[in-house]
């Protein structure tokens, strides 16, 4: 597996930008995976990003919201990994169409809670249903989604058990993570390359069903033309 570090950081990103998927040869395949990184304040959005981008913790993060893009090579595929990473003050209390515009945006979604912090918990079941519902919505039925407990460094002021985090996560359809940002990479690059993982799965199972799809539709268009002719 080869890692390289962001390639670029831009803080103006248009949500306008649509991943493409290209195939330029059968053993090159080339992907892009969206992703939103999103949870309550200061459980360490940014803290885990940075650590999957760079494998360092550097402490303090500012509230800038930032978009990182990211290569990944993983078994012969190269993904295109784009990580947005959105402050708390943006992602809950923003209910315009600059919310829409992510979440339509994202191929995937890793939602952050702190162990310690019980009201960062609470508040991810409703945000995924929220999520589910909203990319049903666009007829995209199964997303890909990360359910991550991080500091967890800081045992000693648990709020929110490992179980109680497997639990929701399974309840949901969600992968679950537990990591600390401050004490390891590990725990990052799990979160992040599984859910790339995953969203190249989800989006190649796609292309194969439109495929499928569209050697039927043109069939069907055959046989009807020759059903026409005969007449
Ligand atoms: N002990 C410990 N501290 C952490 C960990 N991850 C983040 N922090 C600290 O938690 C604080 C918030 O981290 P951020 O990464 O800025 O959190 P955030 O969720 O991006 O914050 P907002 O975007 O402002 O909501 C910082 O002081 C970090 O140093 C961790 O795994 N363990």
């Amino acid at each position: 597996m080869v890692l390289r570090i962001p390639l670029r950081r831009s803080a103006s990103f248009t949500p306008d930008h649509q991943p493409l998927m290209e195939v330029s040869s059968p053993t090159a395949l080339k992907m892009e995976a969206n992703m939103l990184v999103m949870g309550a304040n200061s459980v360490g959005k940014s803290a885990l990003t940075v650590r999957f981008l760079t494998r360092r913790f550097i402490g303090e993060y500012g509230d800038m919201e930032s978009i990182y893009s990211h290569s990944l090579a993983m078994e012969g595929r190269e993904i295109l990994v784009h990580i947005w990473d959105v402050p708390c003050s943006q992602d809950w209390v923003d209910e315009s169409s600059a919310k829409e515009k992510r979440v339509q945006w994202a191929d995937g979604f890793v939602l952050v809670y702190s162990i310690c912090d019980r009201a960062s918990f609470n508040v991810l079941r409703p945000k995924v249903q929220v999520l589910k519902a909203a990319k049903e919505a666009l007829s995209q039925e199964k997303v890909p989604i990360v359910i991550v407990g991080n500091k967890r460094d800081l045992h000693h002021q648990r709020a929110v058990s490992s179980e109680e985090g497997r639990l929701l996560a399974l309840s949901m359809d969600c992968e679950f993570y537990e990591v600390s940002a401050a004490e390891a990479y590990h725990g990052a690059l799990m979160v992040f390359q599984g859910l790339a993982e995953r969203i190249c799965e989800a989006k190649l199972a796609l292309k194969k069903g439109t495929g499928i799809r569209s050697i039927v539709k043109s069939m069907s268009a055959v046989f009807a033309r020759k059903r026409t002719d005969s007449l």
